[in-house]
């Protein structure tokens, strides 16, 4: 993620022919509408990983059921499409965080900032030692 948000940042220099420089220096409604576009393609994906599941848990109940069995536990069998599913859930994933890194980047909320937002959530017992936290240095302007 800091190799990533790094790269972003210095796509700022890049020449036209970076799709990052692109989407940091046009107009903001390209990154944006990408980011909404690939946060539905994430939930499109995750919504088939859940039909290639229940499919699959609803295959192993018929079966039961046809052979008379009343089982404590169902044993399913889930397909590659499953998997398949969860590879592309991953990859749709990464194209969120990709864009998200983008948007933030043309605000200039780098990726230590954004670190920060998420540790000052966590509890005390959750926050590793020496983490980040919303201090002056980090944030300018509040
Ligand atoms: N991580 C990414 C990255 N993730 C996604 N994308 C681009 O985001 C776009 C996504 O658009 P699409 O949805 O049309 O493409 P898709 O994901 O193939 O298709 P879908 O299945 O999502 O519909 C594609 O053009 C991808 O190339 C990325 N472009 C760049 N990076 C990183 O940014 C660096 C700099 O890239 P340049 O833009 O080439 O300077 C690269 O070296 C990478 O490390």
């Amino acid at each position: 993620m800091e190799a990533l948000a790094a790269t972003i940042a210095a796509r700022r220099e890049a020449g036209e022919e970076s799709y990052t420089h692109r989407l940091l220096v046009g107009s903001v409604d390209a990154p944006l509408k990408k980011l909404m576009e690939e946060a539905g393609e994430v939930a499109l994906a995750a919504k088939d990983v859940e039909g290639w599941a229940t499919s699959s848990v609803a295959a192993a109940l018929g079966f039961d059921a046809a052979r008379g069995a009343q089982p404590d536990a169902v044993d399913v069998q889930l397909p590659a499409e499953y998997g398949q599913a969860v590879d592309h859930l991953r990859y749709e994933a990464a194209d969120v965080v990709y864009h998200l890194l983008v948007v933030l980047e043309r605000y200039g909320v780098g990726l230590e900032e954004f670190a920060a937002e998420l540790n000052n959530r966590m509890t005390e017992q959750e926050r590793p030692d020496g983490a980040i936290r919303l201090k002056d240095e980090y944030v300018r302007r509040r």
